[in-house]
């Protein structure tokens, strides 16, 4: 098989390089992705540019990030981004994904059967699912602000390691909003990676946040 030179073209200009047998397993994902996103609506990111820089971007910023071997939780997958390439760039993780929307859930099943991958798709709100189960690391990409993500966290931090937001340059408005409504009372929140998001002058952010003990960056 042989890969797309658009999506190893998108991926040098951001200095990524991955195994081939990764870089095979990621296109099929997008294009069974893409496929779907014909029937559901799942993401805007339907170009090798776009998946190879921003999806990819942001993906590698986290797997450089996450400890091995954790247990990972995507919080609201969508189309199955950060979780799914992740567990492809990162097969020592064991993914999970959260999506509340059935239908999406629905698919995000059918595409890691498809591909075969070691991922447990959970059709749930993800706070629902930290009522049963322990995660070490949350992931989470484009789904609500810091404010609506600490509200929706709050109960459940005995079950949660770390959380590890991807957030743009908004991201100090939004801690400050948090802050404000005083849902980040005995939380800490570090940046721990910055980026220049592509063909912007914006900072992309990686944002780690946890209330028990002093968690681990990979780097
Ligand atoms: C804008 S999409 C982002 C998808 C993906 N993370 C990305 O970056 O492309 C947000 C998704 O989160 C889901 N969602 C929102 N709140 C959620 C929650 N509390 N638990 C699980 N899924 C949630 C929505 O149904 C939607 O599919």
């Amino acid at each position: 098989m042989t890969v797309e030179p658009e999506f190893l073209q998108a991926l040098a200009q951001e200095k990524i390089s991955l195994p081939d047998d990764q870089l095979e397993g990621l296109q099929d994902y997008a294009r069974l992705m893409w496929e779907w996103n014909e029937k559901v609506n799942l993401t805007r990111h339907t170009t090798w540019q776009l998946f190879g820089t921003r999806d990819m971007l942001d993906v590698t910023q986290l797997a450089n990030i996450i400890p091995d071997d954790h247990e990972v939780l995507d919080l609201g997958s969508g189309g199955g981004v950060p979780g799914i390439p992740l567990s492809i760039v990162r097969p020592d993780l064991q993914v999970s994904l959260a999506e509340s929307v059935g239908k999406k859930a629905q698919v995000l099943n059918d595409i890691v059967s498809e591909l075969n991958l070691p991922i447990t798709v959970y059709a749930a709100r993800a706070e629902d699912l930290l009522h049963d189960l322990r995660f070490d690391t949350i992931v989470v990409r484009a789904v609500g602000s810091l404010r609506k993500l600490c509200t929706w966290l709050e109960p459940h931090w005995a079950s949660i390691g770390q959380v590890l937001a991807v957030k743009g340059p908004k991201w100090v408005e939004e801690r400050n909003e948090a802050r404000h409504h005083g849902v980040m009372k005995g939380l800490q929140l570090r940046k721990v990676a910055s980026y220049q998001m592509p063909e912007t002058e914006n900072e992309g952010v990686i944002l780690q946040i946890w209330k028990h003990g002093v968690p681990v960056v990979r780097k």
